[in-house]
């Protein structure tokens, strides 16, 4: 993949700040650290993130509610970090007009946006003990578990485990059994098309291949539509019902004029948005990538419709991603390929240079934040499970212990949201462009004499009116030419008919000349899902040493990393208390987020505790440090260790926390530490 090109363009991702294709994920580790590293594993990881507070289970106390999380400190960081890293890669790079709108939306807002009828997921019953399930995700569930059982059974390597070990029992004797050449071929051509089915078709699945609750083995009713929205009322009375949003986006829309106006009337320009959203899914279990409150970063771009060229599409075109595209999975395949943006719009496989623009930025920013560029591709929705408005849309999903998960949609959602706002509320929500040569037409128009036309039809002159003005140029010429033998007749819906003299109205040819044009805006949307990217980042980060299989290493980025720097004095000794605060003022002041670590305990546990907390670099003081004014500097994922100057260091480590230099241009500065100062007590 070229990046050289982007990376230049875009200045605040340097390509020297951990380059992207240096990048440090848990499945290259071994290679990038040339040291051994510990295949992956879920439990283990797992337990890194409960026991450091990542996140864990709301309410924990009171038994948790399924789908709702709180961060403890190292994930609240680290997802304020992620939204920095969003802000300056979208909004300030992209001159975006951001906003904060409200999270309580009165009801008539979802029922235009049509939110109301239809922002619902199929679920099915379990017929016997009425526990509720996602159609689609139980077809996948099972149809997948089969499949890793025929694998098993033809003594193939094992798939990924799909679900944990429990339920993978459950779910079946099936699981072992050998399948039917053309039953494997049918289930993987239903897994590839899961996203384009319509309920009845999923309760069909269901039915044809005797697809039960993997929990209990029970069968499953017919699929019904679960709205997912939250609702609620505004004020005492009760009577104004409103929703908690399922996504920011109806806050941008409806804000359209003011944001026009404030771009100075231009379009294209973009609104952006970080915020709650709340989604009451079926059945979440899958921890944070699926829950019922979460983040949201929306970006809503707004384009002229005929003219969806991107000023910048040709600083990115050379940059090649992964496509799944619609007809391969039409198909019945999820192979991906290759290619470059550049080539992907100009073969018509992405819609437009806006969308394709879009696609580079979202991959981009998710690399450059830490996610593996080989566990990331764009899949472009089936017909099907494109919404009705859209024209094209493309998920950036990344491979996890689960599969592959939606984190960030993008999508071209025509004019829709703004005409059907306008259409309800009467309120334009257009732009009106001055026209830099002004159109002349000329064109057959009816002139009416208005007290000819009163007198002779009264009521009926509104009806008449209408059916004439509605007419196109060949039945204007055809009325013209049957005026000038002396009479009409337009015939009105209902039958009934009405004869025109030249008395009343003729048709005459007229020049029109238009300066203004008006037209409702396309808009792109950009959709981010925060806490499924933070969890991705995570496990892409996750591995262990082979020396030490029991310890997790975070490898998260220093732009994201919760903490950037750990100082360690070897000893709590109160004689060392001046050097660290004298180093800790100093961080401060140079912007750099550190922990002091003078817990009793060894340094090598302090070291593998803040390793887990993906925290980068560790500044030790040790018992030459007063009289020498040296420091060491650790570098976690090498574990390499370099010595200098007190101010030599810093500056260094400020550097690297920035990402103008990397590990191996500090190691140039500074000698590697032999370990003879840390003796020297
Ligand atoms: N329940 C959820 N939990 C966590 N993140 C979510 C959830 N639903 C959506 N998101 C995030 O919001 C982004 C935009 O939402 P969008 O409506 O496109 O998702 P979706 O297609 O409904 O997702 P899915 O098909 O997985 O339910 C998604 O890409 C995802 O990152």
């Amino acid at each position: 993949m070229r990046l050289g090109p982007i990376l230049r363009s875009f200045p605040h991702i340097r390509p020297r700040s951990y380059p992207l294709v240096h990048r440090r994920h848990s499945s290259d580790m071994a290679s990038v650290v040339n040291k051994t590293a510990h295949p992956f594993d879920k439990a283990r990881f797992d337990a890194t993130l409960n026991r450091r507070f990542f996140y864990a289970p709301a309410f924990e106390i009171y038994g948790g509610v399924a789908g709702l999380y709180d961060y403890g400190p190292p994930g609240s960081a680290l997802q304020a970090n992620i939204i920095d890293q969003w802000r300056k890669h979208f909004i300030i790079e992209e001159g975006m007009l951001e906003l904060d709108t409200t999270i309580m939306t009165p009801s008539a807002v979802f029922e235009t946006s049509g939110h109301v009828a239809r922002f619902a997921d199929w679920m099915v019953k379990d017929t016997k003990t009425g526990d509720v399930l996602r159609a689609d995700h139980l077809v996948k569930n099972v149809l997948e578990n089969r499949l890793a059982g025929d694998r098993e059974a033809r003594g193939l390597a094992a798939a990924p485990p799909v679900e944990d070990k429990k339920r993978k029992k459950k779910a079946g004797k099936a699981t072992t059994l050998k399948l039917d050449d053309e039953v494997v071929k049918e289930y993987e051509t239903i897994l590839a098309q899961l996203d384009n089915y319509t309920g009845p078709e999923l309760g069909e699945l269901c039915r044809k291949h005797k697809l039960t609750n993997p929990d209990t083995d029970n069968e499953v009713g017919e699929p019904q539509q679960f709205n997912l929205m939250f609702q609620s009322s505004i004020g005492p009375t009760g009577q104004h019902k409103g929703y908690l949003r399922p996504e920011t986006a109806q806050g941008h829309f409806l804000n359209f004029n003011r944001l026009l106006d404030y771009n100075n009337g231009r379009v294209p320009f973009a609104s952006a948005q970080i915020g709650r959203s709340f989604r009451n899914e079926i059945s979440p279990r899958a921890g944070l990538l699926r829950v019922r409150e979460f983040t949201m970063a929306e970006i809503e771009h707004y384009v002229d419709p005929d003219d969806k060229s991107h000023p910048r599409f040709k600083e990115v075109r050379d940059i090649a991603i992964v496509l799944l595209d619609r007809d391969v999975q039409e198909a019945g395949s999820s192979e991906t390929r290759v290619m470059s943006v550049g080539e992907a719009v100009d073969k018509g496989i992405i819609a437009n240079e806006t969308l394709g623009y879009f696609i580079v930025r979202i991959y981009l920013f998710l690399v450059n934040i830490g996610i593996n560029p080989k566990r990331l591709r764009f899949r472009q929705h089936m017909a099907n499970e494109m919404a009705h408005y859209a024209t094209d849309c493309w998920d950036a999903e990344i491979h996890n212990a689960t599969g592959w998960t939606e984190c960030v949609g993008c999508a071209d959602r025509a004019a829709y949201d703004l005409s059907v706002h306008s259409a309800k509320t009467g309120q334009p929500l257009v732009v009106r462009q001055a026209l830099k040569e002004p159109i002349v037409t000329e064109k057959e128009t009816p002139e009416w004499n208005k007290k000819n036309l009163g007198k002779l039809f009264k009521k009926d002159a509104a009806v008449i009116t209408q059916l004439v003005e509605a007419l196109d140029e060949p039945s204007l010429l055809k009325l013209k030419g049957e005026l000038a033998q002396g009479s009409t007749v337009v015939k009105s819906e209902d039958g009934k008919e009405f004869a025109l003299t030249p008395e009343v109205v003729t048709i005459e040819r007229k020049v029109f000349k238009q300066s203004i044009r008006e037209f409702t805006p396309n808009v792109i949307e950009p959709s981010f899902g925060l806490g499924r990217i933070l969890y991705t980042l995570l496990e892409h980060s996750f591995w262990s040493r082979e020396s030490d299989v029991e310890r997790g290493v975070l490898s998260l980025p220093p732009v994201v990393a919760p903490t950037k720097v750990l100082i360690v004095p070897l000893s709590a000794r109160e004689e060392f208390n001046p050097l660290v605060q004298e180093i800790s003022a100093k961080l401060r002041k140079a912007g750099v987020f550190s922990r002091v670590d003078d817990s009793n305990t060894s340094i090598g546990k302090r070291y593998a505790r803040n390793d887990e907390l993906g925290t980068p670099f560790g500044l030790t003081i040790d018992f030459a440090s007063i009289p020498n004014r040296t420091v060491t500097l650790r570098e976690r994922d090498t574990t390499d260790q370099r010595i200098g100057s007190i101010d030599e260091v810093i500056a260094t480590v400020t550097e690297l926390v920035d990402g103008t230099i990397d590990w191996e241009e500090a190691c140039q500065r500074l000698p590697a530490y032999d370990g003879v100062q840390a003796v020297a007590e």
